[in-house]
């Protein structure tokens, strides 16, 4: 569907009926009277992964118990995953492994391009990132830094564009999401890393708001390291074990400082003192959460059967639709437009913000228009291609609409703040 002025509710049935995406819906279990815009918080749920739990859970811990380690195949589960979701990141065999959350392996992922870094030259001290990145990644670095204490330094950069003149002979690593969690900024990762590496210094991407959800392509970028979460685009349940890629080139050099005995070369040797294991293996730590590990497997099957250049090109064209509704339908209401127009530039979420955008969204979501609320003000809106259609589009719009003209925000229940939003 082409981005146009004065759409019609017809218009999007149309464009719905010729999606080439259209069937994948039907792979998901999205309760009735729900139109879901928070697939980039918590994706929706598979059809397939109430069997696949019921089958690890009844079959592989009842009854196969502890044999299921091997025979079950639970113990290669993380590298076998890894794999699996390989081509979703441009990535090859051997490159990722399925484990413990983003913010952790962020910190594995740090910690070992410090280490890299250092070895080359240990007077790079500065790790640049963005202050618009998502706080944990923030947080990790500090954290990272007061545990080193060897001087090093965060240097924040405000704009997408400030980043070269950042990055200089003092920088030992450049860390930033690709998709910004709350703008949709994209940044054009082969460009970016190129220019990082350049200046000398490693490149580590957060790929949370891309896997799945955007072309990646880690190995034409040759970027250094990367790190995401399934529980988005890739549908694989909440807090679902996360990824970590590394560029083969650091596989076997850098420290991994979370140095468990998942890691080591031979786990079941039980010897006292550590040895990495080869490869990307080094990058486990301990025991995996098998339950939620398996169910991973669930979404990254239906998303392996999607083609990425069509689930990209239906984003877009959602995104294009949500904005120009929002700009026709609901121009009255002083929504201010804060993710990229460009198609270069966004990822797979469209952001507003508004001064009441707290109350608005809650309003929203008791109408059955689930997104989400970002501080300061923004009401975001996760576009995924596999679950949502343009009719969907122009239905939440349209309750949008109808809650600012009638300022059905204005109550005291949505005031109210929730702990998570
Ligand atoms: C860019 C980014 N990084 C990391 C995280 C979270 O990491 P974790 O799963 O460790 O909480 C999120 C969202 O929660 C995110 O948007
Ligand atoms: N990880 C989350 C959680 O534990 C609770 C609620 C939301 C989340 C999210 O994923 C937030 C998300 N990363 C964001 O971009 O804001």
């Amino acid at each position: 569907m082409t981005s146009t002025t004065t759409l019609s509710l017809e218009d999007c049935v149309k464009a719905d009926a010729v999606d080439p995406l259209r069937e994948f819906r039907r792979e998901f279990a999205i309760p009735e009277g729900v139109l879901y815009f928070d697939g980039n918080s918590l994706g929706a749920r598979p059809i397939a992964a109430q069997e696949c739990a019921a089958r690890v859970i009844g079959d592989e811990w009842g009854n196969g118990l502890v044999r299921s380690w091997n025979e079950a195949g639970w113990f290669d589960l993380p590298v076998r995953l890894g794999d699996k979701l390989a081509p979703l990141l441009g990535a090859g065999e051997g490159e990722v492994v399925v484990t413990d959350s983003t913010s952790i392996n962020l910190f594995k992922a740090l910690a070992s391009a410090l280490s890299i870094a250092a070895a080359q030259d240990p007077s790079r001290k500065v790790i640049v990132s963005e202050r618009d990145n998502f706080p944990t990644d923030l947080y990790i670095a500090e954290g990272i830094i007061s545990l080193l204490d060897q001087g090093y330094e965060l240097r924040l950069i405000d704009q997408p564009g400030d980043l070269t003149e950042a990055v200089g002979p003092d920088t030992a690593v450049v860390m930033l999401s690709h998709v910004n969690y709350r703008t949709g900024n994209l940044y054009a990762m082969t460009e970016v890393t190129a220019a990082v590496q350049e200046r000398g210094a490693l490149m580590i991407w957060d790929l949370a708001h891309s896997a799945g959800a955007v072309t990646v392509d880690l190995s034409g970028a040759d970027a250094d390291f990367a790190v995401g979460c399934t529980y988005k685009y890739l549908n694989g349940g909440p807090g679902s074990p996360a990824f970590i890629w590394v560029n083969r080139r650091h596989q076997n050099t850098g420290i991994q400082p979370l140095s468990g005995w998942w890691g080591h070369a031979r786990p079941f040797a039980m010897e006292s003192a550590y040895e990495p294991g080869a490869g990307i293996r080094r990058f486990l730590s301990g025991t995996q959460p098998i339950t939620s590990l398996s169910l991973v497997e669930c979404g990254l099957d239906v998303a392996l059967k999607a083609d990425m250049a069509d689930i990209r090109s239906k984003s877009l064209a959602l995104a294009d639709l949500f904005i120009d509704l929002v700009e026709e339908r609901c121009a009255a209401y002083g929504l201010e437009l804060i993710t990229p127009r460009k198609h270069e530039r966004r990822g797979s979420h469209v952001s507003f913000v508004h001064p009441e955008g707290y109350s608005i969204m809650k309003a929203l979501i008791a109408r059955g228009v689930i997104g989400d609320y970002r501080e300061p003000g923004v009401l975001r809106f996760g576009i995924t291609p596999l679950y949502l259609g343009y009719a969907d589009v122009w239905n939440a719009v349209d309750v949008l609409r109808d809650i600012l003209e009638n300022k059905s925000w204005d109550r005291p229940e949505f005031r109210e703040r929730d702990a998570v939003t």
